[in-house]
């Protein structure tokens, strides 16, 4: 694969491959993600619903002995001490009711939210694994990455909160019940917050969400280009691009910032309209009992029940209001969240049993990335089982798009590429395997693609290399590594086969990466191969040694090879050369050698480039 920058991919927005959920699919999916968990959501709404009831007959109760002191002193006691004792017990209850219930609920639904979170999650992380790899690429590795890391990982934070925002919204809704049983014109008092609220969230909302969206993108952003920046480091060296690359690291910092500190000064505006809120709404309370208790149509004990149980609310509409922001910013990146974990799935057929030894048929093939820009017209071409096929040419010419879809990992606009079992291999039914919308389970046990980054995973050297055969012995392995050339280097290590690699791990080369690599591939044991540029991430000396590992993995192998190294296309079987995305000439080395065109002139090319000491 090349590491030149691709035009058309660059043109493109970021992100605009993937999709961002709208409101509604947003929490039509937290809906099913909670409904899959119908028991925590029942006790977590009962529960709830039951803390918000203790809440609100506390101020309640506490009126009632408001009354009944005033009527001690008023009537000489006629309501009685034992009445007052039976209040102040329910008093008591209701505060023990509220404190293990809203505890209980809290726990409730922060677990609730802790599995939806999960839930939503893990489809997020196996749909961006899954996806198809030409959308993964428009979208660009940055996109995917906020979303798999920074927005999930800033959704699941918020979930405590969003369990005290569902909590709170249940008890502002049962106290204003309470309000209601008091008196209704206490209630109307104090809804003269709602103009007041309301214009404080006329003025915010609007706001908010664009500009937490724009929070979000603008980090999106910022880490689109420091990936690019890091993964596209030696394209950077290359063209001394380090200035202009810093350059945009610095512009898309400065963006992300500024629009952080604009939804937060947002924030604080809104939240002052809140404070004046709560101080018009407790006034008004105040002065419509007030008039009612003069105008005897109240008691003292009612206003000084709804007073309580407005100041009891505080909290509760505090907490609502001040953490919209949050919860739109959650809201935000769920969407995200969302957009990829419903992205649809390509449909895919079942596979069945996988044969021992394939070949390989190509016919029709074409493919473009953009509508009518053809990079790939019309390809056929069969690799015999057991053969490898060496794929040359101009940066360009089609060789990677051929592989990826070879390898099933891209699927082409036209054309067929089936696996066809050798008659009487073992494994498998004997009918040809078509590769393009396989079932990426079956798929990967047919194919094994090794391109030019391959990854080492944090772990030891074992477990990394257990990911391509789960069952294998140590005895296996060593003979893996023994046959690919890689034993030697393996047992230097400072604890062989335990050494601890990866990120964080012992350092290994860029070589001993792509040889760990071929030893996977080697482990897998596929019937068919495809090596895109796998032996070409090394110095000299490093891709003389990648060759002999891969000489050695690719004998009696079906394979596609990828090869910048025309010394590598000379070891396999046959050779096609591709110009403009048509394979212009086929053969085995001598025989294009000799026949004088392109690949002859790409030969004559490579060895006055002192292939000889490469
Ligand atoms: N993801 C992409 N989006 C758009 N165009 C692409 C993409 N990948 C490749 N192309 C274009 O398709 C054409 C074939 O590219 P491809 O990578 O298959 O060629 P190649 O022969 O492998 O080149 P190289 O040797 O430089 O890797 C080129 O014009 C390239 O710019």
């Amino acid at each position: 694969m090349s590491a030149t920058p691709r035009p058309t991919a660059a043109a493109e927005p970021a992100g605009a491959a993937l999709p961002v959920a709208p409101g509604g699919a947003t929490a039509r999916a937290a809906w099913r993600a909670a409904r899959a968990h119908r028991g925590l959501l029942v006790t977590s709404l009962l529960t709830a619903v039951v803390a918000s009831i203790g809440t609100t007959a506390t101020p309640v109760l506490l009126g009632r002995v408001v009354d009944a002191v005033a009527a001690l002193r008023e009537d000489g006691g006629a309501f009685g001490s034992t009445g007052l004792v039976a209040l102040f017990s329910a008093i008591g209850a209701a505060v023990l009711v509220t404190a293990v219930f809203t505890g209980l609920s809290l726990r409730q639904v922060e677990r609730l939210g802790a599995v939806v979170a999960a839930d939503l999650r893990e489809g997020c992380v196996e749909r961006a694994v899954r996806m198809e790899a030409g959308r993964f690429e428009r979208a660009g590795a940055g996109d995917v990455t906020t979303r798999v890391t920074e927005d999930i990982e800033l959704f699941t934070l918020s979930v405590p909160l969003l369990a005290h925002v569902v909590t709170s919204l249940i008890t502002v809704v049962v106290a204003l019940a309470g309000f209601v049983t008091l008196d209704w014109r206490l209630g109307l008092a104090f809804l003269v917050v709602g103009p007041v609220y309301a214009l404080g969230l006329r003025y915010y909302l609007p706001k908010a969400g664009p500009l937490y969206g724009a929070e979000r993108a603008r980090s999106s952003e910022r880490s689109r280009v420091l990936l690019e920046s890091i993964h596209g480091r030696r394209t950077v060296h290359a063209y001394r691009m380090a200035p202009v690359q810093s350059a945009r690291v610095e512009e898309t910092s400065a963006a992300a910032l500024l629009a952080g500190i604009r939804a937060q000064r947002l924030a604080m505006r809104f939240g002052l309209t809140m404070n004046i809120a709560e101080g018009v709404g407790l006034s008004g309370v105040l002065a419509c009992g007030f008039l009612l208790v003069r105008g005897d149509l109240a008691s003292v004990g009612d206003v000084t029940a709804a007073a309580l149980l407005f100041h009891r609310l505080f909290g509760p509409l505090g907490m609502l209001l001040m953490s919209i922001d949050q919860v739109q910013r959650a809201a935000a990146a769920l969407a995200r969240i969302v957009g990829i974990a419903t992205l649809p799935v390509p449909p895919v057929r079942a596979g069945g049993a996988t044969p021992d030894a394939v070949a390989v048929r190509v016919r029709g093939l074409r493919h473009a990335y953009s509508p009518g820009h053809d990079v790939l017209h019309d390809v056929d071409l069969d690799i015999p089982a057991g053969t490898s096929l060496a794929v040359v040419g101009e940066s360009g010419a089609g060789k990677t798009t051929l592989a990826a879809i070879v390898a099933g990992v891209l699927p082409p606009v036209a054309g067929t590429v089936e696996l066809v079992p050798v008659a009487g291999a073992a494994g498998g039914d004997g009918a040809p395997i078509a590769v393009v919308g396989l079932d990426p389970d079956h798929l990967r046990d047919v194919v094994t693609m090794v391109s030019q980054e391959s990854h080492v995973f944090a772990g030891t050297l074992r477990a990394d290399l257990l990911l391509a055969r789960p069952a294998a012995q140590d005895a296996q392995l060593v003979e893996v590594l023994e046959r690919i050339g890689a034993a030697g280097w393996v047992r230097a290590l400072p604890s062989g086969l335990d050494t601890v690699v990866g990120a964080s791990g012992h350092p290994l080369t860029a070589a001993q990466e792509q040889h760990l690599a071929l030893v996977r591939v080697a482990l897998r044991d596929a019937p068919l191969v495809v090596l895109d540029e796998a032996t070409a991430e090394a110095n000299s000396s490093g891709s003389r040694e990648l060759e002999r590992a891969a000489a050695r993995l690719l004998r009696g192998r079906t394979a596609l090879v990828v090869a910048h190294r025309l010394t590598q296309a000379r070891a396999c079987d046959r050779i096609a050369v591709m110009h403009e995305g048509v394979v212009v000439e086929l053969g085995d080395h001598d025989t294009l050698v000799t026949a004088g065109g392109l690949y002859s002139r790409l030969w004559a090319a490579w060895s006055a480039d002192g292939a000889g000491a490469r």
